[in-house]
């Protein structure tokens, strides 16, 4: 009979229970015990939801108290050596490897595929001894059953993907590593068939990527011997994010089933298996619920699919299943009172879509031509969604009369530049935010709620500037920000003050560890309305001699981190975006704004997965930060800021995108990032980030001064700046202020070593 799945739910909780509970924890305010009491309460609520919501299987062990990458390199022992020695406690160990803490700098956090969710980087090291500390999975699964009865599908990050996601080794080190770590996965999930699970997911999202056929033997390789140490176990093959390429190979493998994603494949999934089918001793799950955005499936669209399917897959042996986790949406459209219903019944948030997987496998359980009336309404707000004013066809969006081009080469604009900014060697700078205390955000809520009025608001903003307009005079930084106080987040923001964007009351996304983000929706054209972040800057100006920098994010950034309408191209959103942006940069630079920069930490991230789509997608998105910023005057100065990602493979088009100066992340993965300019030069101004922001430890001086002169080795110092490696709106004041301060006497120390040469 044909079933449902769910491959994962939010860990956040619909009120963000998850995420208080662990910075009180962090904050010492509750105990570890209690910790746990209400971590467990959370678990348990969200696999009720799911049995409630009626649908077949439900994800164990996709719970995690930070992040599932890290918790596969917990269950393993992957743990670095510097917290191996000073800590006994799991728990400690487990967050001192996200977070850092006394016993050393915190593992590094990177982009989880092309979302912006980030996981936790495995380190191996040679000491690592092979071992299956404790199979959580397992716990997980116990529990669900003994609670409250639910025989749960097991669901674990497969080997394949877990190693290709790990560092510490070298690339021919792969096949030892990943032999080693065979037989801890065949304990795994011997263990988990013992105890009843009837089926095992094994998720393997690097299938999707670009592969060698050396990598598909050894992925083949890895599932033989696992099927066979376990015969008797059923494991299910699952993939997402795109289509498996090497699809012929992959479905003949001996697992019981294979998941595929078919909203984000572009339609390769279903042509491979119509080509060459697909074998009648497996299951196969159909990914069409949308993991990843937050529009109302079209069931019809999804019947017509299945039925395909249907033709060549019996229905019995059939999975509906969402496309991916539902990690990656917000929980439920419940609080969403703000909405306009026209808007609203477009959409569904995690909660509407375990409704609409019911939907769908109920109408083929019925056996039925008829379509239940939950069934038909349910399809009538999507065709009237479709139907609203705001999705008509809009007209393609022309270049005609945009500049794309600088008026001046980098080379003739520097020399002007130089001159006009008149900067010491090594200047110091921030990346925009400083930190967004308590009361600051608390009075953003209540003055949304009415409760503070606009002159209180707004001058409690000033006051915040002020306060920090004399920090930075008082630590001595040359290039100055306003702070982003005004800002709830860097994307949101821009969403709420842009035309063709709403933005949700509750709808929170898990990014990295507690942080959350509410990605804006945009639903329709995008267009400027008014200036959005000149009274700010233009203030913070009138209090200080040095530049202040105007800030924004880019217009590929405000796209990777909404939700986004899926009725035009992400290229032609995008170029609404860029054009809109264009409006705003000029009002700064008529407000005397000469320095301004155009955040991108998702350009990267939007990279397609599979390297045949890379460079479409890097030549309308550097397209698209060209439009928004080569209007302005040779004399003004464009930074543009990255984070959290490997750059090597698109430093061109990071050159391409004709930034006076950049500033890129670096301090989690120092050794790497030089590595990659010892053989791409760049002549641009560059700030290679000096410490991470994201751990609570102040950077000491002299390991600042270490990664300057490292970075010196292979940059030319006169283009290069000192800064953190992203904003600072996460840390304290204290922490900032002292971080700072350390950075600042780094940079004079850097200064009298380099002249001294
Ligand atoms: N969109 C996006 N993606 C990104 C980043 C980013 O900055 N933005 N940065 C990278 C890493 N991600 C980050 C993501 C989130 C946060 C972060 O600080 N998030 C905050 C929420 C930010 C926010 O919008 N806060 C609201 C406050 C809403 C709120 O919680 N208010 C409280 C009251 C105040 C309080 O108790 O704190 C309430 O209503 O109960 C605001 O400032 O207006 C959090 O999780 O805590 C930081 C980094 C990559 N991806
Ligand atoms: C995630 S990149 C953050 C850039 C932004 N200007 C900030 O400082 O917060
Ligand atoms: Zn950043």
């Amino acid at each position: 009979m044909l079933q449902t799945s769910n491959l994962g739910y939010p860990r956040i909780g619909q009120e963000r229970e998850w995420k208080r509970a662990l910075e009180s924890y962090w904050q010492g305010d509750i105990t570890e015990e209690t910790l746990n009491e209400k971590m467990k309460q959370i678990r348990l609520s969200h696999l009720q939801k799911q049995l409630d919501s009626g649908i077949d299987f439900i994800p164990v062990g996709d719970f995690s108290y930070y992040d599932h990458v890290l918790d596969t390199a917990m269950m393993f022992g992957v743990i670095p050596d510097r917290f191996k020695s000073k800590q006994n406690d799991t728990l400690e160990t487990f967050f001192s490897m996200a977070r850092g803490s006394e016993a050393g700098q915190a593992s590094e956090m990177t982009k989880w595929f092309d979302t912006n969710y980030h996981y936790i980087v495995p380190e191996f090291e040679a000491s690592w001894t092979p071992q299956v500390k404790e199979n959580t999975i397992l716990k997980a699964y116990k529990e669900a059953k003994k609670e409250l009865g639910i025989d749960g599908k097991p669901v674990i990050l497969g080997p394949f993907t877990f190693l290709k996601l790990s560092k510490g080794y070298e690339p021919k080190e792969f096949s030892t590593l990943l032999g080693k770590l065979t037989p801890l996965y065949e304990q795994i999930i011997k263990e988990l068939h013992d105890e009843g699970a009837s089926l095992i997911q094994l998720d393997e999202p690097s299938l999707v990527t670009s592969l060698s056929q050396e990598d598909i033997n050894q992925f083949k390789e890895l599932y033989k011997k696992l099927t066979k140490a376990v015969p008797e176990a059923n494991i299910f093959l699952q993939t997402y994010f795109d289509s498996v390429d090497y699809y012929s190979e992959i479905v003949s493998l001996p697992v019981k089933g294979l998941g595929l994603d078919f909203k984000h494949d572009k339609g390769k999934n279903l042509q491979y298996i119509k080509e060459l089918g697909f074998p009648n001793d497996k299951i196969l799950g159909v990914g069409l619920i949308d993991g990843r955005n937050i529009w109302k499936a079209d069931l019809m669209k999804s019947v017509q699919l299945l039925e395909e399917l249907k033709g060549l897959v019996s229905s019995e042996r059939l999975l509906i299943q969402t496309s991916s986790s539902l990690l990656h949406v917000p929980v439920s459209l419940n609080q969403e009172v703000k909405l306009t219903k026209e808007l609203k019944d477009g959409l569904a948030f995690a909660d509407e879509k375990l409704v609409e997987l019911k939907l769908l496998g109920d109408h083929f359980r019925s056996g039925s031509k008829e379509y239940s009336q939950d069934f038909q309404n349910h399809q009538k707000q999507v065709e009237q969604f479709n139907q609203s004013p705001f999705r008509k066809d809009i007209e393609a969006q022309t270049l005609a009369g945009i500049k794309t081009e600088r008026e001046l080469s980098f080379e003739k604009r520097k020399g002007l530049q130089e001159k006009k900014w008149n900067l010491p060697f090594l200047p110091t700078t921030t990346i925009g935010s400083f930190p967004q205390t308590k009361d600051m955000r608390q009075a953003r809520t209540k003055w949304r709620k009415g409760e503070l009025d606009d002159l209180k608001y707004e001058s409690l903003i000033n006051e915040k500037i002020e306060k920090w307009i004399d920090i930075q005079e008082k630590v001595g930084l040359d290039v100055f920000v306003h702070g982003e106080f005004e800002r709830n987040d860097m994307v949101e923001y821009f969403g709420e003050k842009l035309e063709g964007f709403a933005v949700t009351k509750n709808g929170w996304v898990q990014s990295y560890g507690s942080r959350c983000v509410k990605p804006p929706v945009i639903y329709g054209n995008v267009n400027f309305d008014q200036p959005m972040t000149v009274k700010e800057t233009a203030y913070a100006q009138t209090l200080t001699k040095k530049p202040v920098k105007g800030m924004l994010t880019g217009p590929v950034t405000i796209l990777n981190w909404s939700f986004v309408r899926d009725d035009i191209s992400n290229k032609e959103v995008t170029r609404q975006i860029a054009k809109a942006l264009v409006e705003e940069i000029e009002a700064l630079e008529n407000a005397g704004i000469e320095m301004i920069q155009v955040d991108e930490p998702a350009l990267r991230e939007g990279l397609p997965l599979k390297a045949e789509d890379q460079q479409e997608y890097l030549s309308w998105a550097v397209e698209s930060f060209r439009i928004a910023t080569a209007h302005v005057l040779p004399t003004s100065q464009i930074h543009t800021h990255m984070c959290y990602c490997e750059f090597h493979d698109i430093i061109d088009s990071i050159n391409a995108l004709d930034a006076d100066v950049i500033s890129i992340e670096t301090s989690r993965s120092h050794g790497e990032l030089i590595q990659i300019f010892k053989t791409n030069v760049y002549e641009k101004g560059i700030g290679l980030g000096v410490y991470d922001i994201h751990s609570p430890r102040i950077p000491e001086i002299n390991d600042m001064v270490q990664v300057i002169e490292k970075a010196l080795e292979v940059l030319p110092a006169k283009s290069f700046w000192v800064n953190p490696d992203c904003g600072l709106k996460t840390r304290t004041e204290d922490q900032t202020i002292a971080a700072l301060e350390n950075m600042v006497e780094a940079t004079k120390k850097a200064r009298s070593l380099i002249s001294a040469k």
